[in-house]
């Protein structure tokens, strides 16, 4: 209880006042915000409120493709931080731009939780058990092609179906009836404590996961570098590479955060040495046309060293015609 290290420094003269964590009211953002916020309370000694910023994404019933991808959800409360309304804002990595806003910092990206899918399904099936015209829910194209893809090369007959809504929502397809399985992100269950639901964590050779899937990004104003660097001891460096390099495959094929784009980088040992290999898919979303590949690199030593492994990954994919098959771009 008194480590020394997060004992609350008192000669700072006059207690400051709370910190105000800006978050989307989902069950979803409230549980991460949550997390973060008891984080940084134990980091600065400071009290941490949360303050319920709505955006877009929340009240509108259009897909993700119509309102302009799960950019959406982050451009309201990165209003507010640049008003000041609010100090530091907890994202879904995978729900940010890969284009570095102005006036706002980066400063963590904590440790990431599993980055695969998951299935919920109906009976306990796994996805390559799932009984003959059986329909998956998933809003995501990426998920789309890659389980049309797969169930194409083992000749299984499912169907994908367009699906939107929270965590719950999605689940209650299931449980109504209405859809035989659905698709999630397992870090996603796991924050609202529903991963116990999910009756497949799908193999990421499988399923390749969404650029930054399971990681989130605290964020703040690029005005307050104090803050900054206490929010930056919540970063994890080997996170933080990984998901640079997906994130630069994901801008390098200039693809927007609702494409059909799958990422995922993992440490992988070789004898000795650690490399990171970034493995990358595209597709169209009914699944006949897929562009996969992998790379694999020295582990790298800077952000700078990961965001190149990501564009050579990305000219490969698109000399073997990534660019074809992702459909409109999202602006
Ligand atoms: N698309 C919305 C979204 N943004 C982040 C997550 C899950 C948490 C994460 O990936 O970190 C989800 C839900 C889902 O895809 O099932």
């Amino acid at each position: 209880m008194t480590d020394p290290a997060h004992t609350p420094r008192t000669t700072d003269a006059p207690a400051r006042r709370p910190l105000r964590l800006g978050t989307r009211r989902s069950k979803l953002a409230m549980a991460q915000s949550g997390m973060v916020a008891q984080q940084v309370r134990e980091l600065t000694g400071r009290d941490v409120e949360l303050v319920e910023i709505t955006t877009y994404g929340d009240v509108s019933r259009e897909s993700l493709a119509q309102i302009g991808g799960t950019g959406v959800f982050v451009s309201a409360l990165r209003d507010a931080l640049l008003a000041g309304d609010i100090d530091f804002a907890v994202h879904s990595l995978k729900d940010l731009p890969t284009a570095a806003p102005d006036g706002l910092t980066l400063a963590a990206v904590p440790v990431r939780e599993d980055p695969r899918d998951a299935l919920v399904s109906r009976g306990g099936r796994t996805f390559g058990t799932l009984p003959a015209g059986a329909k998956i829910g998933t809003g995501s194209p990426r998920r789309m092609a890659q389980l049309n893809a797969w169930a194409r090369s083992h000749g299984l007959d499912i169907e994908t179906v367009p699906i939107r809504g929270n965590v719950d929502t999605r689940i209650g397809y299931v449980t109504s009836g209405k859809l035989d399985a659905v698709v999630l992100a397992a870090a996603g269950l796991n924050r609202i404590g529903r991963l116990a639901e999910a009756t497949e964590l799908i193999a990421a050779d499988i399923v390749l996961p969404a650029p930054g899937q399971g990681a989130l990004a605290v964020e703040c104003a690029a005005s307050d570098p104090e803050l900054a660097a206490q929010l930056a001891e919540l970063d994890d460096p080997g996170t933080r590479v990984a998901v640079t390099a997906e994130r630069s495959l994901l801008a390098a094929l200039e693809a927007g955060c609702s494409a059909p784009v799958g990422a995922l980088a993992d440490l992988v040992a070789d004898g000795q040495a650690t490399e990171l290999r970034l493995r990358g898919v595209v597709g169209t979303t009914d699944g006949t046309e897929l562009v996969q590949m992998s790379i694999t690199g020295p582990a790298p030593a800077s952000d700078d060293e990961a965001r190149a492994l990501g564009r050579e990954l990305a000219a490969e994919m698109l000399a073997k015609g990534a660019a074809g098959l992702m459909g409109e771009r999202t602006p």
